[in-house]
Parts: C-alpha cells; sequence; structure tokens
C-alpha cells in the first residue's frame, strides 16, 4: 500500500516537473500554446506585455460570452490599457496584437509573412480560398491574373458607371426639398450595385430583391465569423461543421447562389459581347483593355477558364471575394464620410467650393483627372478612413521561427494581428487622435509621421487591390450628393455603436438628412 502511494508521488513528481519544463516552451493553460521567446533573454513582458486572462486558461475564453460590440471594445480596451504592443495565448497559439508602426512596417513588407492568420479560416465558408484568404502559389497566380482588370484604362470605365449609379442614387431624393436618409440602407445598396455593374459586368436594376437577399444573408455571415471568434471551441472547422455550420447552411446558400447566379448571366452576355467585339476588332486591340468597350473583372477569369488557367470553382472563389471585398468596404468608407460630412459643416463648405471651382456643372463630363484634382476632399475622405477603417484588423500567421526587430522571437503558428484601428488612433503617432482633422494629411503635417502608422488599405505584396477604385466610388457619389444637397447630421459620432465583423461594422442606423441646395 505504502509502496503504491510512493509510486503515485513519484509519477505525480514527474509529471509535475514535466510540466513545468514544457511550460518553459508551452504555455500550457493555453492549451499547449508556443510561446514567445526573446533573443537576448530578457523577458517577453519587458517588450510586449500580456493582459491578465479572464480564466485560469490564459486568454482563451476571453471574449466569451461577450457580444460582438463587446468584442470589438474588448481589442480597445486592451490597446489602451497596454499602450504598446502586447501578447494573448488563445488555444493552441500565441496571438500577438501590433498597434506601433515599426513592426506593422516588418510584416507588412516580409516577404515571409504573407500567409493569412487563423480566423481568416473562418471566412472561407462565405469566401471560400480567394484571393483574400488564400495563400502560397494559388494567391501568386490569382493574383498576377487579377491585377492588370484593375488597370488605369479599366477604371476610366468604371467612372461611367460610378457616375450612372450615383445619378440614380439622388435622382431619388430630388423631388422632396429634404429628405431623411438611412445611410446603413441606402449605401450598401448602391456599392452593390456599382461592384455588380463594374467587376461583375452584371446590372442589378432586374435583381434587387436577390441583391437585399445577399445583403441581408451577408450580415449574417459577419455574425457567424464573429460567433467563432468569440468561442474557442469553434476554432477548429471540425468543430465548428459537427456544431455550427448545420444553422449556418442557409444563408450561406444566399449568399452563394446569388454569385453563381451572376456568373451565370455574364457569361452568357460575355459570350455575346466577343462575338460582337470580334467582328470589329482592329487586328492590335486588346480586348481586355479596349477603351470603347467595357470589360468586366470577371470576363479575366472567364476568359482565363478557357485557357485552362483557372476552374469554375476557382471563379466562384474570386467573384465571392470580390464582391464581398468590393461592397461591404466601400460601403462603410461612405457611410462614415457621410456622417462626418453631416457632423462638419465647415468641411463640408469646403469640398463643396473645392467641386464648384474644379468640376464642371455638367457632370457627364467626370473624369479620373478632374477627381484628382480634389485634394480637401482627399484628405477628408482619408481622415474618415483613418478613425474609421472599413478593415479594422488584418492578421497574418508565421510559418517559420521569425525574429522580430524588437528582439521578439514567434514560434510558427504564432498570429500576428494588426490592430488598424487602434494603429490609427495611437496616440505616440497621432495628436489628438480623437478629433477629426483633415489637415493631418497636408504633406507638412505628415511627413514626420511613419510611413505605417496609416494602412487602411495595406501595404506591401498583399496590400488592398481595390484601393482607387474605392476613391474613385467615394469621391464621385459624394460629389454628386454635395452638388445637390446639403447634409445635415442626424447620428452623431458618439452615439456610434461599433461592432466587430469581417469589415467594421455598426449597430446604428446611421441617420443624415439631404436638404437641397438652394
Ligand atoms: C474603402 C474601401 C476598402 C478598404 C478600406 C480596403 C481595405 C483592404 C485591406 C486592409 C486589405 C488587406 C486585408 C488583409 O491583409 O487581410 C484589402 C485586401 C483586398 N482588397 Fe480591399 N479595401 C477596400 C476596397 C476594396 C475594393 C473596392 C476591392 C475590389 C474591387 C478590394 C479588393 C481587395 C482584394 C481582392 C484584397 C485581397 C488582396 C490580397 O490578399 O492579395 N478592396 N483591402
Amino acid at each position: 500500500m505504502v509502496c503504491g502511494w510512493c509510486i503515485a508521488t513519484v509519477l505525480l513528481s514527474i509529471l509535475i516537473y514535466w510540466l513545468i519544463k514544457i511550460n518553459e516552451n508551452y504555455n500550457i493553460l493555453a492549451f499547449f500554446a508556443r510561446r514567445v521567446h526573446t533573443k537576448d533573454g530578457r523577458p517577453v513582458e519587458s517588450i510586449a506585455p500580456t493582459p491578465k486572462g479572464k480564466t485560469i486558461f490564459a486568454n482563451c475564453f476571453d471574449l466569451y460570452g461577450k457580444d460582438a460590440a463587446g468584442v470589438f471594445q474588448h481589442s480597445r480596451h486592451l490597446a489602451k490599457e497596454m499602450g504598446t504592443n502586447y501578447l494573448s495565448y488563445s488555444l493552441g497559439t500565441a496571438m500577438y496584437m501590433i498597434i506601433e508602426p515599426e513592426i506593422v512596417e516588418f510584416v507588412l513588407t516580409n516577404p515571409q509573412l504573407i500567409t493569412k492568420g487563423m480566423v481568416y479560416n473562418f471566412m472561407k465558408s462565405a469566401l471560400r480560398t480567394g484571393l483574400l484568404t488564400s495563400t502560397g502559389k494559388k494567391w501568386h497566380t490569382r493574383r498576377k491574373m487579377i491585377t492588370h482588370t484593375f488597370h488605369f484604362n479599366i477604371l476610366e470605365q468604371f467612372e461611367e458607371i460610378f457616375k450612372a449609379e450615383s445619378q440614380k442614387f439622388v435622382d431619388k431624393f430630388k423631388d422632396q426639398s429634404e429628405s431623411v436618409i438611412s445611410l446603413t440602407d441606402l449605401i450598401p445598396r448602391f456599392t452593390l450595385n456599382s461592384i455588380c455593374e463594374t467587376a461583375m459586368g452584371v446590372n442589378l436594376d432586374e435583381m434587387t430583391e436577390e441583391g437585399d437577399r445577399y445583403r441581408e444573408s451577408f450580415k449574417l455571415v459577419e455574425q457567424c465569423f464573429v460567433k467563432r471568434i468569440k468561442n474557442p471551441l469553434q476554432y477548429s472547422d471540425t468543430m465548428y461543421k459537427l456544431f455550427g455550420a448545420k444553422y449556418d447552411a442557409h444563408f450561406l446558400k444566399v449568399v452563394h447562389d446569388f454569385s453563381s447566379n451572376i456568373i451565370a448571366k455574364r457569361r452568357i452576355l460575355l459570350e455575346k459581347e466577343l462575338q460582337e467585339r470580334r467582328d470589329d476588332q482592329l487586328p492590335d486591340d486588346d480586348i481586355y483593355i479596349n477603351k470603347k468597350r467595357r470589360f468586366a473583372m470577371l470576363d479575366t477569369l472567364i476568359c482565363a477558364e478557357k485557357d485552362g488557367l483557372i476552374d469554375h470553382e476557382g471563379i466562384c472563389e474570386e467573384v465571392d471575394t470580390l464582391m464581398f471585398a468590393g461592397y461591404d468596404t466601400t460601403s462603410m468608407g461612405l457611410t462614415f464620410n457621410l456622417m462626418n460630412l453631416s457632423l462638419h459643416e465647415d468641411m463640408q463648405e469646403m469640398c463643396y467650393q473645392e467641386i464648384s471651382e474644379n468640376i464642371d456643372d455638367d457632370l457627364s463630363k467626370l473624369d479620373i483627372n478632374q477627381l484628382s484634382k480634389l485634394k480637401y476632399m482627399d484628405r477628408f475622405i482619408k481622415e474618415t478612413i483613418r478613425m474609421y477603417p472599413s478593415a479594422p484588423v488584418m492578421g497574418r500567421q508565421t510559418t517559420s521561427e521569425t525574429e522580430l526587430p524588437n528582439g521578439l522571437i514567434l514560434p510558427p503558428g504564432t498570429q500576428c494581428v494588426i490592430h488598424v484601428y487602434d494603429l490609427h488612433r495611437n496616440p505616440k503617432y497621432w495628436n489628438a487622435p480623437e478629433q477629426f482633422d483633415p489637415d493631418r494629411f497636408l504633406p507638412e503635417n505628415s511627413m514626420d509621421r511613419h510611413n505605417f502608422a496609416y494602412v487602411p488599405f495595406s501595404a506591401g505584396q498583399r496590400n488592398c487591390m481595390g484601393q482607387k477604385y474605392a476613391m474613385l466610388e467615394i469621391k464621385t457619389l459624394l460629389i454628386y450628393i454635395l452638388k445637390q444637397f446639403k447634409i445635415l447630421p442626424i447620428t452623431k459620432a458618439e452615439d456610434l455603436i461599433l461592432h466587430s465583423g469581417i469589415t467594421l461594422c455598426v449597430k446604428n442606423d446611421v441617420k443624415v438628412k439631404f436638404v437641397v441646395r438652394k
């Protein structure tokens, strides 16, 4: 009996010794997450503090039970409390949370760090493995394939569509002297129409209902994404498939049916258009970059399919990705820009004056060159996107041991999470960061700022492909609106309830009032 106790005690001691030894390299309470070390043996905390977890399981369950606004606020609170980049340990993985530009630069410009972080897997049920979520050879090939569809000449053609959609948007209110506008409701419809017509070559005028259902279902996709972020038990795809996926199947079907429908429609239209083009094409014309005819991004993919470079599944992946990346982000950008115009009457007037001085009253002549003259509006939009970045978080994952310039050594599988929202409001780089001030983007005021303190469109090889597209779309609608209406405030900045999603989301119905200009 005594002997039995002795054996048990010895075994227990060995186990405890083993766990202590293991704990040096793995955070055992975070379910064996590999630990971050330092190059010179300094304590990790001296470089990256670690917030105390809510339970004994490190930071695994810190988000559990919070709603989407709570999840959003959690990171804001930690950024303020830690004051610098910090480290947390969640289920089986270290997470390096980044709010300082030096490390943002290192991560975004490092060719070894192109693999997206773990949470991008949570988007794959909706976006599949397209440009945004893929890595390695697949990503390289697709990026190369799609890059030229953002060529200047093609954007020039898209500008015509932005103008037509903007005209339709303002026409809805032209007969009323004043109208209350729900931006949350109307702007996403505008941006979805625009992306479908530009990138997909399909007009949604006869598909309004399908478009509305797609947008509603995409909101549920975002909820499902946050649900997985909050609950580490659903990190693994197997667990998600067992316990979460069946509730999400219905709205995912709506999203995928919509994109399949768009692809089918475009295939028919393209076949007709190509035939017409072949009939009257000059020998050295490039059908992709033809100034007289429109060529949608989706056409590039359909043509690549004919050359055996992509299959139907691949086309669906990229259409789902481009559609989402192109509509939700610009929709948030426009919503916050219009809200800010309403809240800052003097700045709205400066935008209006600039438009009056530089843009012909006949907007049918509006082109990219004219848009580039609006320097004040540029700064206004930049400042709005600083305060409300449509992509408030970006993530990468180390695939091998990675040494950072600050001396931290990240083991393979570490999540590098760039908190763009906190970076853009980091008081070390932004004076009075909560204040709205477009003039911080004047050249003389930006000169001394770290280049990577402002990365709303990311940077480096995985930067946003649609940056120019987005700026054109945003500017065009703002010009159409400002030419005809004064924008008065309804929703105030302090009333906004921001919350986490794939993009920055807002719980409120954001509203402004349009009053016809005399
Ligand atoms: C205000 C509008 C927009 C903002 C703030 C924005 C921001 C971003 C950011 C931050 C990324 C990097 C994401 C990451 O690394 O995880 C990104 C990637 C991307 N964006 Fe945008 N975006 C906008 C509009 C658009 C539009 C209009 C399109 C397409 C028409 C687009 C297409 C893409 C694509 C395809 C990627 C993935 C690039 C890659 O991984 O190679 N974006 N965007």
